[in-house]
């Protein structure tokens, strides 16, 4: 598939997944604006993309957890004539230990970034995808998102699944339109995101079949949205999961993501 032509917009590509999309749809020939909030790593991405792929690219420093950042990247993208065909909603975190262990404003940031501004990209790029008939919408869920919730990380499970359940809604809304929309659900992939919340120690003791790299994880995102597979497993061993939890009783599933969990979340 060649996005020649189109401007792809993807939030959280300082790093790891975010990066591989930027990237990957660089490649495809799109142009790329990119969102996080460290602007030396955009900006050398950027370069990277002109360089490499001939595309244009455009470096959006943001902090997501400000609720007027979605508006202030879509007005500067307007402002250019930039109105993006592709969304790849990415950006996240996780914040580990139990629920009660951290500030209501340590949540409320959390939920800001990696579901409010999910849904405030989308309904900002939305209408103009509808008006020309042609929008991609990738949004990073988690396989944590499939299964029953876990203890610590509390909220990171529940806004995973409702991604899964948004994206649901949004390409049963959108497919006649000419809007396509994938939630992408990887398992444990190599990136900074265990380094950054700390659990790099946890998780480097599991097994490496339960690992995939970013490329090949983007790389089936883009393939599923094309073929408009609305929620998307990538890897065997995360495809046995998703099948597994949903084949087990509830309360069985419950229990083994609880003891399986406990390897990997901090408590606190
Ligand atoms: N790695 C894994 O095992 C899995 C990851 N995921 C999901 O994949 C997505 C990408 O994570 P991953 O690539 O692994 O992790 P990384 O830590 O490698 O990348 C996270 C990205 O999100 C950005 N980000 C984080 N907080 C903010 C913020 N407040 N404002 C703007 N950007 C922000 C970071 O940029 P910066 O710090 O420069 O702001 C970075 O570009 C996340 O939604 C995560 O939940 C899902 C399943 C498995
Ligand atoms: C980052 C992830 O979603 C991973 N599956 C985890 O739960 O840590």
């Amino acid at each position: 598939m060649t996005y020649r032509g189109r401007w792809a917009l993807v939030t959280g590509a300082s790093a790891g997944i975010g990066a591989a999309f930027a990237r990957r749809l660089g490649a495809a020939g799109a142009n790329v604006a990119l969102v996080a909030r460290r602007r030396e790593r955009l900006e050398t991405l950027a370069g990277e993309l002109r360089r490499d792929h001939g595309v244009d690219a455009r470096a959006l420093p943001a902090d997501l957890a400000d609720p007027a950042a979605p508006d202030a990247i879509l007005d500067a993208l307007s402002r250019e004539r930039i109105a993006p065909d592709i969304l790849v909603n990415n950006a996240g975190y996780g914040l580990p230990g139990y629920y009660h262990a951290s500030p209501w404003r340590a949540h409320r940031e959390f939920l800001q970034v990696m579901v409010t501004s999910y849904a405030h990209f989308v309904r900002l790029v939305l209408p103009g995808m509808r008006e020309r008939g042609f929008g991609r919408i990738v949004q990073v869920a988690s396989l944590a998102g499939l299964v029953p919730g876990s203890a610590g990380h509390t909220l990171y499970g529940a806004s995973k699944a409702f991604l899964v359940s948004f994206s649901q809604s949004l390409a049963a809304e959108n497919e006649e339109a000419g809007v396509k929309v994938t939630a992408v659900c990887p398992g444990f992939t190599y990136s900074e995101f265990h380094d950054v919340n700390a659990t790099r120690p946890l998780v480097s003791k599991l097994p490496k079949y339960m690992f995939m790299e970013a490329g090949p994880v983007v790389d089936g995102a883009l393939a599923a949205v094309e073929r408009g597979h609305v929620v998307y497993v990538p890897g065997l061993w995360n495809k046995y999961v998703a099948w597994l939890m949903k084949a087990l009783p509830r309360t069985w599933a419950a229990k083994a993501v609880r003891r399986q969990s406990a390897k990997f979340r901090r408590s606190e």
